[in-house]
């Protein structure tokens, strides 16, 4: 082992010899590890059987990079260390079973972003069509699991995702916050003076709204299914010589070979989306968690009073309230509540009977740790 202690050379060819010992032993450390991580998964295999066992365990991987950042004492900051790890406990975990990751795509939307935040690089890839797709690929075990987005700060909730959960089995297993930054792109091959249509997804053109008004009022704006999307339109049109722009982020604009004509064009600078991972399974507490709930509400007054009075009265701090039609009944209405802590801490399982007997359907989606970076 290295001493830290020892006084750092001064001389480019003795400070690339540490370089290279301690790279080392990081090496041989993270090898040491990896093996831990197989003898994992066999303990696991041994006593939860091959129908039944959990490779991945979203409450153990926050406590590790919590671990991580509380530790840490720099030089680097308490996010790079942690993001370092989560690439190390991804490659450990693919090691064990490889995850096929189902996401919101095509290849290079915001929500693949957000998974290989979550995950770490070493999955598989599943980019769907559309959100209830994401749903349908887990449910049938095609999946691992998969990632949806659920609110931007700037646009509100994204329905489709908050609907999908009424009719699915699915659980909430963890969340992930992503700063969105949004780049108006052109193909290399056009002149983007001549552009006079702009395609993006409905929220991004949203969360643009001042920026095109202001710089393209005449431009036509095209909503379609997702920013990559519509980065995909814009490098064809360019192929064909037509002058169309797209509303994308970075691993678009790489993925469709586009070139940046406006960066950074969202109207709020700290536009940040916020994603689910859905899975099969609940979660146990990793000591700072979130539960999410979905209500169907008697249809009689005062109801939702009711049901929030439950959590003053038992101090559990409600996060979150959402309004959707039930679409059961015609004025009906189901809430989608977060909250701090997980189901089965005391508080929360006093909140949790409450709303049974005041609600007509109580569903806890997940309990799931606190998003760590
Ligand atoms: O602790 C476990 O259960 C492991 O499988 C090990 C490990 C890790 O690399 O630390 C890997 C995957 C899990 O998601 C959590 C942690």
């Amino acid at each position: 082992m290295s001493n830290t202690n020892q006084t750092v050379p001064n001389t480019l060819p003795l400070l690339r010899d540490r370089i290279d010992s301690i790279d080392s032993q990081i090496q041989s450390l993270i090898n040491e590890r990896a093996r831990c991580a197989q003898k994992v998964a066999e303990v696991k295999l041994a006593e939860q059987g091959d129908e039944k066992v959990v490779f991945y365990r979203p409450e153990r991987e926050a406590q590790v990079l919590r671990r991580v950042m509380s530790r840490n004492e720099g030089p680097l900051d308490n996010e790079e260390m942690a993001k370092v790890f989560r690439q190390i406990m991804s490659s450990c975990l693919a090691l064990e079973k490889p995850m096929r990751i189902a996401f919101l795509g095509p290849e290079g939307t915001f929500t693949q972003q957000a998974a290989l935040k979550h995950f770490g690089k070493s999955i598989v890839s599943a980019p769907m069509a559309a959100i209830d797709e994401v749903f349908r690929e887990v449910e049938s075990g095609a999946a691992n699991y998969g990632v949806v987005p659920v609110e931007n700060s700037t646009e509100g909730v994204v329905n489709h995702t908050l609907d999908s959960f009424r009719d699915s089995r699915l659980k909430i297993c963890g969340e992930v916050e992503e700063r969105i930054h949004h780049h108006l792109l052109v193909s290399p091959h056009i002149n983007s003076e001549d552009v006079m249509h702009i395609y993006s997804h409905q929220q991004s053109l949203a969360q643009c709204r001042a920026w095109l008004d202001r710089y393209w009022p005449h431009a036509e704006r095209i909503a379609v299914s997702s920013n990559a999307e519509a980065a995909r339109l814009a490098s064809e049109a360019g192929l064909n010589g037509r002058a169309v722009a797209a509303i994308a982020g970075e691993v678009a604009c790489e993925l469709y070979s586009l070139v940046k004509v406006s960066a950074n064009i969202e109207d709020h600078p700290d536009n940040t989306t916020r994603f689910l991972i859905v899975g099969n399974q609940l979660v146990p507490a990793s000591g700072k968690d979130k539960t999410s709930l979905l209500i169907s509400a008697k249809n009689e007054p005062g109801a939702l009073y009711r049901l929030l009075e439950a959590f003053e009265r038992h101090s559990v701090d409600m996060t979150r309230l959402e309004t959707r039609p039930s679409l059961v009944s015609r004025w009906g209405y189901v809430f989608y509540i977060d909250f701090v802590g997980h189901y089965l801490e005391e508080s929360c399982q006093a909140v949790i009977s409450e709303l049974q007997e005041r609600a007509s359907e109580v569903k806890v989606l997940g309990s799931y740790p606190v998003a760590v970076l």
